[in-house]
């Protein structure tokens, strides 16, 4: 497992407090984020790959600071995204997939192999030749899913991917993402998903306000949103 730390992280955007002295390490093969709207889950997911820097405080990933190495840190951290449409490229399933290879110095032949591989994982293998945008929701995001795993990640952050699919793509995805060797690092409103996940913080107005097993994060969580607005 990777080891990720954030360390005293703070991050403002346009002013606002988003991130508010977020220090963690996960360890755990199975982390969920889970919290209110705009309490800061997706900020927290995408300080992990970099795809938001702190503006104080430090995230490394297996010691590698997220800032400063910023490339190597994406080779081992995969990132899906809510929407698979923003994470689809090409044309064809498996363009898309090979698309995520380039400069990886394999052969022609080697990514051939390993995308028709990567695709019969997730039941694509009949598509690989259509065109990407014809493929169902539930399909889409096994493509983009396909896509981050192509590159053996050591990790997988993953941002909602279930919030677009209906109920039995949702437990689809759930199931891959439950499935894989990987640490996965999940950020989700549906609580079904973090059955069975190792550690499960939860995030309120930019401080993880509760860190802990889901038996014991959820029902904090759902007492923290039963209670009045401030
Ligand atoms: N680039 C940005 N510029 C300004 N404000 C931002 C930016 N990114 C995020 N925010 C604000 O930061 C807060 C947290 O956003 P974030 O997307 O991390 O929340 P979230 O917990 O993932 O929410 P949701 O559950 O609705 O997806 C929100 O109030 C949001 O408006």
């Amino acid at each position: 497992m990777s080891e990720i730390v954030l360390d005293d992280v703070h991050v403002r955007r346009e002013g606002r407090h988003v991130l508010r002295g977020v220090s963690v390490r996960l360890t755990e093969r199975r982390v969920a984020v889970i919290g209110a709207n705009g309490s800061g889950k997706s900020t927290l997911a995408r300080l992990l790959n970099g795809l938001v820097t702190p503006t104080s405080g430090r995230v490394l990933v297996d010691g590698l600071d997220v800032r400063r190495h910023g490339r190597a840190v994406r080779r081992r951290v995969g990132f899906v995204f809510t929407d698979p449409d923003a994470q689809i490229v090409m044309p064809t399933v498996a363009e898309d997939v090979a698309f995520s290879l380039r400069g990886s110095g394999l052969s022609r032949a080697q990514v051939r192999d390993r995308v028709a591989a990567e695709l019969a994982r997730h039941g694509l293998a009949d598509h690989a030749d259509h065109p990407a945008h014809l493929l169902s929701g539930g399909q889409k995001q096994l493509l983009a899913l396909s896509s981050v795993l192509v590159t053996a990640p050591d990790l997988v952050v993953a941002d909602e991917p279930t919030t677009l699919l209906d109920l039995r793509n949702t437990r689809l995805i759930a199931d891959r993402l439950a499935a894989l060797e990987q640490q996965v690092v999940l950020v989700t409103h549906d609580l079904d998903l973090v059955d069975g996940y190792d550690r499960v913080l939860v995030v309120d107005e930019g401080r993880v306000v509760v860190d802990d097993v889901p038996a014991v994060a959820v029902p904090a969580y759902r007492t923290l949103m039963a209670a009045p607005v401030r």
